[in-house]
């Protein structure tokens, strides 16, 4: 019997449709109340048995990447054999084309794809529950990356429920030059509250995510879904990169169905009545300039899985 050495999984970029952020915790984290989208810009992963944990990275934005133990692939390799008592190790192969801190859970997607590949090349046989609760210790965003489809996430973003999405939605993502990093953009979110309500002024209350946007996705309606897009990190993003204005501007213009900041930014997303309107878009965010680059992606998409390079691409 032959021993796997080699497994590849795949898993997709999100966008926030909605991002209603709340109070500061003790913890560092806000409370959030989210609907995620998965949609197919995907990075691939693949493990290899080693003797030591490392990880390489090619494609968009590589050299960007932390390498060895800050890479997000090598603590979730790490975390998920110290608690399955696996005495083995991987280096871990990223081909991304996700954009780094891009707001689109980049980091997070490579996180959710190495626990699929790990636990397949182990043997372990874990649950999607029980690789998102490992998920849950790396970062708020990697448990929808196992998950996929659409899904309300609550606490800091991690407590997911999914929601069943009709339809498929057709996205166009303008990139930007410079990343944005998302410690750094919730800070600003509170700053500009304590500077717009003062200090002392009680903390945002979370709402049920929004009635009208959950009833959009579920009837498969892309303009009343255009028309609810909400994201509370908007003027927080829009701060720190005022470029970014111009280029909801220009979608807008285009005739977008809805426009939003995903997640922490600063990647825009616009949303497409079809396939031709988001290649018009699309051919328009890239010929005005103020977007580094434009990419067409539908949703909803599955989360991490399993890929097979050879057979599946
Ligand atoms: C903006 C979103 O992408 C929306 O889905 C996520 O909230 C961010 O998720 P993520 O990148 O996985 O973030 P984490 O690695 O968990 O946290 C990074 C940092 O972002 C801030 N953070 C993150 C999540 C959250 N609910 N509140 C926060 O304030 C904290 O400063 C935290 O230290
Ligand atoms: N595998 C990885 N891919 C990309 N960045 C990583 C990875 N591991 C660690 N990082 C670090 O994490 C930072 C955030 O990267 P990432 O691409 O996940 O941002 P993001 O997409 O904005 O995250 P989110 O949308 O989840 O807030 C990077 O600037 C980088 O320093």
């Amino acid at each position: 019997m032959s021993i796997v050495q080699q497994v590849t999984a795949r898993a997709a970029a999100k966008v926030n449709l909605e991002l209603a952020v709340g109070p500061l915790r003790p913890d560092g984290y806000h409370e959030l109340s989210t609907v995620f989208q998965a949609v197919g810009l995907y990075d691939d992963v693949t493990v290899t048995a080693a003797d030591e944990f490392s990880c390489v990275v090619e494609g968009r934005q590589a050299d960007e990447v932390p390498l060895g133990e800050d890479n997000l692939v090598v603590k979730a390799a790490r975390r998920l054999a110290t608690l399955h008592d696996v005495d083995r190790a991987v280096t871990i192969a990223i081909r991304k084309d996700i954009p780094v801190a891009g707001g689109m859970a980049g980091g997070s997607a490579d996180a959710a794809a190495t626990l699929v590949a790990c636990d397949a090349l182990w043997g372990l046989g874990l649950s999607k529950e029980e690789l998102c609760a490992v998920g849950a210790e790396l970062g708020s965003d990697v448990p929808f990356s196992i998950l996929g489809g659409t899904a309300v996430g609550t606490g800091r973003g991690e407590k997911l429920a999914p929601v069943l999405a009709r339809g498929t939605y057709h996205w166009v993502f303008a990139f930007s030059a410079e990343g944005l990093s998302t410690p750094a953009v919730f800070a600003e979110c509170d700053r500009l509250r304590a500077e717009h309500h003062g200090p002392g002024a009680s903390d945002p209350e979370l709402g049920q995510s929004d009635v009208d946007l959950l009833a959009a996705v579920r009837s498969g309606d892309a303009a009343r879904l255009g028309a609810a897009l909400r994201n509370d990190l908007t003027d927080a993003a829009l701060s720190l990169q005022p470029s970014l204005r111009e280029t909801l501007e220009i979608g807008h213009e285009c005739g977008a169905l809805g426009q939003v900041v995903s997640g922490s930014g600063p990647t825009i997303a616009f949303l497409a009545s079809d396939h031709e309107h988001a290649l018009d878009l699309a051919v328009a965010l890239t010929a005005s300039g103020v977007a580094a680059d434009a990419r067409r992606a539908h949703g909803p998409v599955a989360g991490a899985r399993l890929f097979s390079p050879a057979r599946d691409s």
